[in-house]
């Protein structure tokens, strides 16, 4: 592979640093409970969740047969339960704090950029102790488009005040990926995480790791893998 100089990293959230499969579960149970709606299994959530709370529930309620017109109420549901049991059902993955550091430890900048809403993502990242290594966190709700567009990405770097191309994507899947190639960004993806129930090995990457820490990066903040 290529030499390449890096200034920041920009890391996900869901499936790459912190396994909330749990949590999602758990929250889309108590909301479609409350709304007196069958309940959805694991494996549904976990090829759908990384578009953002709006795209799962939606995608939900259209799965279990509810109407489209209970969407307010499930996403007050939603937001009500996920602020209550965030973080309970979610486990950092192996890896990441050592994979974390060692990116800080060459010098990058980090920033969190996540699909999750930003008043979700904070708690997280504070109760799993993940919260200092960054110095932005944005949500799906900070910018007017989520990834797999561009635009968050983009103003992540503005943030960050660091070249797109000389700043690496690090996630978990095509949403990822798509919006890292679209903003000129490199991108290395975790084999790990949720991505639609689709092989991540078949995105294009630098790289493709079973763990945070496997990014290969030298102190003299070139990266090879
Ligand atoms: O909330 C989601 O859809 C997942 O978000 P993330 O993978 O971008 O962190
Ligand atoms: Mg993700």
């Amino acid at each position: 592979m290529s030499s390449l100089s890096l200034q920041a990293a920009i890391v996900d959230l869901d499936g790459t640093m912190v396994d909330t499969l749990g949590d999602f579960v758990a929250v889309l149970r108590l909301t479609l409970t409350e709304l007196g709606l069958p309940v959805v299994d694991r494996a549904f959530v976990e090829h759908t969740v990384g578009k953002g709370s709006e795209h799962l529930i939606r995608t939900t309620l259209a799965h279990v047969g509810g109407d489209a017109a209970l969407y307010d109420a499930a996403w007050s549901a939603y937001q009500r339960h996920y602020l209550a049991l965030n973080g309970q059902y979610a486990d950092v993955y192996p890896g990441v704090v050592e994979g974390l550091q060692r990116l800080r430890d060459a010098g990058l900048r980090l920033a969190c950029l996540t699909n999750k809403p930003v008043a979700f993502a904070r708690p997280l990242l504070a109760s799993k102790g993940l919260d200092g290594f960054f110095e932005v966190v944005f949500g799906g709700d900070s910018f007017a488009r989520k990834k797999p567009d561009p635009l968050p990405l983009l103003e992540t770097c503005k943030a960050l005040g660091t070249p797109p191309a000389q700043t690496l994507m690090i996630g978990d899947s095509s949403n990822d990926a798509e919006a890292a190639r679209a903003a000129g960004c490199p991108v290395v993806l975790v084999t790990y995480g949720y991505n639609h129930g689709e092989p991540i090995r078949a995105v294009p990457a630098l790289a493709h790791v079973d763990r945070l820490d496997q990014v290969q990066w030298p102190r003299s903040g070139v990266f090879s893998g």
